[in-house]
């Protein structure tokens, strides 16, 4: 049985498999990682393997107290990936974007895919139908916009994700519920729109946190799966042991 872990710049994400059955996701906060981790153990007795990808604040030592319970593997750039990376600053590309490329290629075979994984950022991924992993793009998540605007000027209040009711904001808050969501849906299928112009027939895979909540309001039919990089984690794992 196999803990696959992302430690995204949120929160911590992680799920049991056995095999290619995701069996349940639990959720937390950084500052709950050892508690999570020792009640997670002990709920499945049968996790003998941990898979890690970390682009937070979540070290190998992190893992020290549970070394002797299961054996721990961290996802780096040393690790095998299905595809070939073009980006040109390799070293300095997010593991997560390397996982969900990963995951990318190997559930959806001989076709171009653009993962799009809504969380702190936005992250944008393109892996062409021969496996070249090309980049894509970086933006603000929808709660760092909110906080950003609250936190670089003096008048705007710090509001939680709402749905805004018009393009038109006619109040401070629809105004800026109107720029952080439509201004996000936009740019999403404003992207979506070019990369169709590369490939009529690509496949587009919506995660994140706020992937669920995006979805339902593109203009482009997307099917979100906020599990996409738990179930690349284990994808990738799996690869890495043949
Ligand atoms: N319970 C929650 N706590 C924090 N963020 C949440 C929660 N539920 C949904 N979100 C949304 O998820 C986004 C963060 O997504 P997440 O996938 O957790 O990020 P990361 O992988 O960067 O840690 C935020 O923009 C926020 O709007
Ligand atoms: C862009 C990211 C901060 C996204 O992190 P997340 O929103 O998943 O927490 C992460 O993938 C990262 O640190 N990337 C390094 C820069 C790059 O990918 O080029
Ligand atoms: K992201």
């Amino acid at each position: 049985m196999l803990l696959a872990i992302d430690v995204g710049n949120t929160r911590i994400k992680t799920a049991v498999f056995e095999q290619n059955t995701l069996l349940e996701v639990f959720i937390f906060q950084k500052e709950k990682f050892s508690k999570e981790l020792n009640f997670i153990l002990n709920n499945f007795p049968k996790i003998d393997k941990i898979t890690v990808a970390s682009v937070g604040s979540i070290e190998k030592t992190d893992f020290l107290a549970f070394e002797n319970r299961t054996k721990i593997s961290f996802i780096s750039k040393e690790s095998a990936f299905p595809f070939s990376n073009l980006y040109e600053t390799p070293n300095t590309l997010g593991i997560d974007r390397m996982v969900l490329a990963a995951g990318a290629v190997l559930k959806f075979p001989n076709q171009s895919r653009l993962v799009i994984d809504a969380g702190t950022c936005v992250t944008y991924d393109y892996i062409d139908e021969n496996d070249n992993y090309l980049g894509g793009a970086i933006s603000p998540g929808i709660r760092l916009r909110y906080e950003s605007l609250h936190q670089f000027t003096a008048k705007l209040p710090l509001l939680t994700k709402t749905s805004p009711e018009n393009i038109i904001g006619n109040s401070t808050n629809e105004s800026i519920h109107s720029g952080v969501i439509n201004g996000l849906v936009n740019e999403i299928d404003g992207f979506i729109d070019y990369y169709k112009t590369l490939n009529a027939n690509f496949i587009i895979i919506l995660t994140g946190g706020d992937a669920d909540f995006l979805a339902i309001r593109l203009k482009n039919t997307i099917f979100a799966n906020p599990n996409f990089l738990l179930e690349s984690l284990n994808q990738t794992f799996q690869y890495n042991q043949k």
